[in-house]
C-alpha cells in the first residue's frame, strides 16, 4: 500500500472507498453457491464514497452509531480487509489497534506476545529486543510477564496491546476503542502518548464513542451514518451532530441519497438561522421546518463566531434567552473567577406542554464537558404544565470555578420522560477574567486555601 508518489503533506489518502460485504443466510449457502454457480448471497453496502485525507501530525477522530461503518473503515485503512472500490494510499508504515490483542496469540506468554506483535508490526528480533524493556514498563505488566495472555485481564491486555503497538514507532497509529479498555491512569498515559505521537509529526486516526475523548485530542473528526461521511469538520461541531443524531432520532438526516454533506451545509439545516430554501436540495422538510426557531436574542449571541450555536429540539417549549447576570439582576460579559452570579433565561411554551426539565452544561474551548446539571438530576420539581404562549422564567445560582478564559454554556429544555423540546449547544459564552494566584492553564478553580505546614524532624520527634 505504500505509495512513494504521494507528496509529503498526506500521511494517508483515502479516495472513494466502497466495501461491499457478501452476506448468506446460512453457511451452506455459501458452499452451494461455490458449487452450483448459483448466487445464493445478497449483498450489504457497509461503505460508500469515502474520501478524505489524514495530514502528518493530526489527529482525527470517527464518529458514528453501531453498524456506522467504523472498523470497516479502519480495517481497509490498516491494510487487513479489502475495500470493494476506491484506494486507499499510505506513507509510512502503519500499527493498528484494531482489538485487543491484535496479532497476539492467546496461548502464548506476555514475553512470546511482545515479539510476535512486533514482528507482524514489521520490526527485527533485535529492534523489539532493545524496545522489550520499554514495553513492559509501559503496559506495567512486568510480574505477568511469562504469564500466557489469556489469563490477562481486559485491562492489561489492553496496555500490552497499547504498548507494543506504539512503541514499534510507527508513522501511523490507528486506534479502534482501544482507549476505551483500560484503568482512569493508564488512559491518562495513552492520551499523553497520543499526543507525543502527534507532535513527532505522526498522524492518528482514532475511533470513539466518547464525544469528550474526541473534543479533547482529535483536530478533526468524521462523522459515520450507514456507510457515508456526513460531517466532516472540527470536533466539537461534528460531536453537537453526533448528539443530535443520538438525542432527536426521529429527525430525518439533513443528506440526501449519495451525497457528503460538508458541514457547514449541516449545520444551516440545523441552526435556527439556517436558510431553508439554500439547503432545500439536501434537507428533509423536517429538518427545514426547524428554521422557524426565533433568533437568540442579544445577550446569548457569541462574542466569537469561532464556536456557533447548534441547535436542535421538537421547538413544542424553547429557550428564548440566555444571560448571566450579578446578584444584583445586572447583565454581565466578564466574570471573576470564584464569583457568584445568576444564570437567567426565559422560557417559551409554542404549544401546550407538560412538566419541563432544564439542564445546563459548561463546555472548555475544545469542547470537554466541565460541568452539567438539571433539575431533574438536582432532585427539583419539575415545573408546572404550560399553556402555549406562556412564558416561564429560570434563575440557577452559581459559583464561577473556572479558571482564566473562555468556556461555553449549553442549556436544554426537556420533558421529564427526556424528550428533547430545545437543545442550544454553545449558546452562551463565558469569559473568565484574569485569576490571579492560579497557574493560568488552570480550567478550573477549586479555590485552595493553605491550612497547615508543619515541620518534622528527621527523627520523628
Ligand atoms: N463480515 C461481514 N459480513 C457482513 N456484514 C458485515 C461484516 N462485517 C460488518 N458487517 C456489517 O457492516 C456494517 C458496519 O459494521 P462495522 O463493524 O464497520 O460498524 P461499526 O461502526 O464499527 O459498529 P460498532 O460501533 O458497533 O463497532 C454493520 O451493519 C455490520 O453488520
Amino acid at each position: 500500500m505504500d505509495n512513494p508518489e504521494i507528496s509529503t503533506p498526506v500521511a494517508i489518502r483515502v479516495s472513494g472507498l466502497g466495501k461491499t460485504y457478501r452476506v448468506w443466510r446460512r453457511p451452506s449457502d455459501m458452499l452451494l453457491e461455490a458449487l452450483a454457480f448459483r448466487r445464493r448471497h445478497t449483498e450489504f453496502q457497509a461503505l460508500s464514497d469515502i474520501s478524505f485525507e489524514l495530514p502528518p501530525g493530526s489527529v482525527t477522530g470517527i464518529l458514528g452509531r453501531n453498524g456506522a461503518g467504523k472498523s470497516t473503515l479502519l480495517r481497509i485503512v490498516a491494510g487487513t480487509l479489502d475495500a470493494t472500490v476506491g484506494s486507499v494510499d499510505v506513507k509510512g508504515r502503519i500499527a493498528a489497534i484494531l482489538e485487543l490483542g491484535t496479532g497476539f496469540s492467546p496461548e502464548y506468554t506476555a514475553r512470546e506476545n511482545i515479539y510476535l506483535g512486533g514482528m507482524c508490526l514489521g520490526l527485527k528480533h533485535s529492534e523489539i529486543e532493545k524496545r522489550f524493556d520499554e514495553i513492559v514498563d509501559f503496559a506495567e505488566v512486568g510480574d505477568f510477564i511469562d504469564q500466557p495472555f489469556r489469563t490477562f485481564s481486559s485491562g492489561m491486555q489492553a496496555r500490552l496491546t497499547f504498548a507494543v503497538a506504539t512503541c514499534v514507532d510507527p508513522s501511523i497509529l490507528i486506534i479502534d476503542e482501544a482507549l476505551a479498555v483500560g484503568d482512569a491512569r493508564f488512559q491518562v498515559k495513552s492520551f499523553d502518548r497520543v499526543r507525543e505521537f502527534k507532535s513527532r509529526g505522526k498522524a492518528i486516526l482514532l475511533v470513539s464513542h466518547d464525544t469528550n475523548q474526541i473534543a479533547s485530542i482529535c483536530d478533526r473528526a468524521l462523522l459515520l451514518e450507514k456507510g457515508r461521511i456526513i460531517a466532516d469538520g472540527p470536533p466539537q461541531k461534528v460531536c453537537n451532530i453526533y448528539h443530535e443524531m443520538l438525542f432527536a432520532p426521529k429527525q430525518v438526516l439533513p443528506l440526501a441519497e449519495g451525497r457528503i454533506a460538508p458541514i457547514e451545509q449541516i449545520e444551516d439545516a440545523l441552526s435556527p438561522s439556517g436558510s431553508a430554501a439554500e439547503t432545500a436540495d439536501a434537507v428533509s422538510s423536517e429538518i427545514a421546518a426547524k428554521s422557524s426557531f426565533a433568533a437568540p436574542n442579544e445577550a446569548s449571541r457569541l462574542a466569537e463566531a469561532e464556536i456557533a450555536e447548534h441547535r436542535y429540539g421538537d421547538n413544542a417549549a424553547q429557550i428564548e434567552s440566555i444571560a448571566i447576570t450579578d446578584r444584583d439582576g445586572q447583565p454581565v460579559n466578564r466574570l471573576q473567577s470564584l464569583g457568584t452570579y445568576h444564570l437567567v433565561c426565559w422560557i417559551k411554551a409554542n404549544v401546550d406542554v407538560g412538566p419541563l426539565v432544564f439542564g445546563w452544561l459548561v463546555r472548555d474551548k475544545r469542547g470537554l464537558d466541565l460541568f452539567g446539571w438539571d433539575t431533574q438530576t438536582g432532585k427539583h420539581e419539575p415545573t408546572s404544565p404550560m399553556r402555549a404562549g406562556e412564558r416561564l422564567k429560570i434563575v440557577v445560582s452559581f459559583q464561577a470555578n473556572l479558571g482564566t478564559g473562555n468556556f461555553f454554556v449549553t442549556a436544554a429544555l426537556a420533558g421529564i420522560d427526556k424528550h428533547k423540546h430545545d437543545v442550544r449547544f454553545e449558546a452562551f459564552e463565558l469569559c473568565i477574567e484574569g485569576t490571579p494566584k492560579i497557574y493560568e492553564t488552570s480550567i478550573i478553580n477549586l479555590a485552595p486555601k493553605l491550612i497547615e505546614t508543619s515541620s518534622q524532624s528527621a527523627l520523628g520527634r
